[in-house]
């Protein structure tokens, strides 16, 4: 039995860190959206109990330290299942960029088994088991748009914000999350998190609200880090982005833009600049 699955890359429209816990994680809010820039996971379910990663990617693991061999662990042992799977992943999205690759990847292995399976879970519990993988798993099996709050598990999803253009750029360095968030600077205005200003305006439809609203608490922490973030972003304004911000840790930096006119001078000057760069679209 095979199933072939999308595992699409997330960018942050806000990212409010409200507080530290005491399990060490941080208290968050965020505004979350999909972009057309997927990975793919084919499963195909094996008669022996094996887990096997497959992919052309040498610089992911494909042992139990990927996020997606983890995903299948889990669902197989909490469910004693004795089959085994094959995971074939199609690496597109950027790794450690700050656009949820990895938790994707999870999230779509969470849907398939589920499917193949034949397990009948809902969203919600796959999102549950999800968030025992990682904060960002539980956005990704919900997909579309969201608020998500606690240390990112607990979903509200949202419509979809106007489409747009999103020009992608992701510089050649390497971000950790939990260094990024060891060093941020908790919100002046927790009492008022960006998020909320994001979310109104997107059940508005009000792009342009969106667009000056942007609001990431990590971003002066990995732009302190690396200056290379604040260039980008720069050169995404200078260009003609209606708006930019850096996507989770980062060092992923993305620009909206409405016009399609406008999308080739920003991704033309962001190619000068950087490697890995996209243009895509949301998903509406
Ligand atoms: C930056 C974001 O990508 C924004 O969507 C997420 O908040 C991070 O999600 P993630 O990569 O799935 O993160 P996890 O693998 O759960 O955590 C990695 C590390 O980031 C820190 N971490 C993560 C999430 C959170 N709410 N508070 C934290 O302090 C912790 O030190 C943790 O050990
Ligand atoms: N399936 C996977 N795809 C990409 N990276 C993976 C995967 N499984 C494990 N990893 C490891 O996870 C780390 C983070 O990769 P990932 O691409 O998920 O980061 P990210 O985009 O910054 O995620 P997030 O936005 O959720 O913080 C890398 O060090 C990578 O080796």
């Amino acid at each position: 039995m095979k199933c072939s699955l999308k595992a699409p890359a997330k960018i942050n429209l806000s990212l409010d860190v409200l507080a530290k816990r005491e399990d060490g994680f941080h208290e968050v809010e965020m505004i979350m959206t999909e972009v057309d820039l997927a990975d793919r996971i084919d499963l195909t379910i094996r008669n022996d109990q094996q887990i096997v990663i497959q992919t052309l990617a040498g610089y992911i693991p494909a042992d139990s330290r990927n996020l997606a061999y983890q995903a299948a662990r889990l669902i197989k042992d909490r469910f004693r299942i004795a089959a085994g799977v094959t995971i074939y992943i199609q690496k597109n999205i950027p790794v450690a960029a700050g656009l949820a690759g990895g938790s994707s990847d999870a999230a779509a292995v969470l849907r398939g088994l589920n499917q193949m399976w034949d397990l009948g879970l809902s969203k919600a519990q796959l999102a549950a088991l999800g968030s025992e993988i990682g904060s960002d798993v539980a956005f990704c099996v919900y997909g579309g748009t969201a608020k998500a709050t606690g240390r990112g598990e607990k979903i509200e999803r949202l419509p979809a914000p106007p489409p747009c253009w999103v020009v992608l750029a992701k510089p050649p360095i390497g971000v950790s999350t939990g260094e990024v968030y060891g060093k941020v600077q908790m919100s002046s205005n927790a009492a008022a998190p960006k998020s909320e200003t994001i979310k109104q305006a997107i059940l508005a439809g009000d792009y342009n609200k969106i667009c000056h609203h942007l609001h990431n608490d990590l971003e002066p922490v990995t732009m302190s880090l690396h200056h290379e973030v604040l260039q980008i972003k720069e050169r995404m304004l200078e260009s003609g982005a209606d708006a930019s911000l850096m996507s989770g840790s980062g060092p992923t930096v993305f620009g909206l833009i409405r016009n399609e006119g406008q999308v080739h001078r920003v991704y033309n000057a962001l190619r000068g600049f950087c490697d890995q760069v996209y243009a895509v679209r949301t998903i509406s």
